[in-house]
């Protein structure tokens, strides 16, 4: 893989470096289960809703009408939920952007989702629901 010159400035940025995501998510062996067993994830409809949700993150675009927290809270409660999942999924997360992006913006998409990670887990274990 080339080393990346361009940064995320378009949906269609977005929208590749979501799929290639969760690519990665779903041939994880911690990972996959979780979302295509455990959450049953219906995948055309959730790309698209984590491409709104990091196109108003990141290029500000309101598109994203929800709040990520309780999902997350449901999931914890049907399968433990550990900071190591956290520690991989931020893990593809950032090679996946660093793969084909640099920049500032993508610099904000890790630092954001580390910031999300980091008050999710705290959320999670303030309900003891965050295993170990
Ligand atoms: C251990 C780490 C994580 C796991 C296992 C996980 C898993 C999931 C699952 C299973 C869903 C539900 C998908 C569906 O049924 O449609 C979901 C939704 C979502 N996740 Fe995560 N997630 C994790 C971390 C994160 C982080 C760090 C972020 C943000 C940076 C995030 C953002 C979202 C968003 C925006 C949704 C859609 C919420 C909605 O329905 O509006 N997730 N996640």
């Amino acid at each position: 893989m080339p080393t990346p010159t361009r940064d995320i400035d378009t949906d269609a940025d977005i929208a590749l470096f979501v799929a290639h995501f969760y690519e990665r998510i779903r041939q994880d062996p911690d990972l996959g289960p979780i979302f295509d067993g455990v959450a049953q994830v219906n995948w055309p409809e959730h790309l698209p809703k984590i491409e709104r949700f990091w196109s108003s993150m990141l290029l500000g675009t309101g598109t994203y009408a929800g709040n990520p927290m309780p999902v997350h809270f449901e999931l914890a409660r049907k399968t433990p939920i550990r900071p190591a999942h956290f520690t991989q999924w931020l893990a593809l997360f950032r090679q996946t952007l660093t793969e084909h992006f640099t920049g500032e913006r993508t610099q904000e998409a890790l630092l954001r989702a580390q910031g999300i990670a980091t008050v999710m887990q705290g959320r999670l274990r303030g309900m003891e629901l965050l295993n170990g």
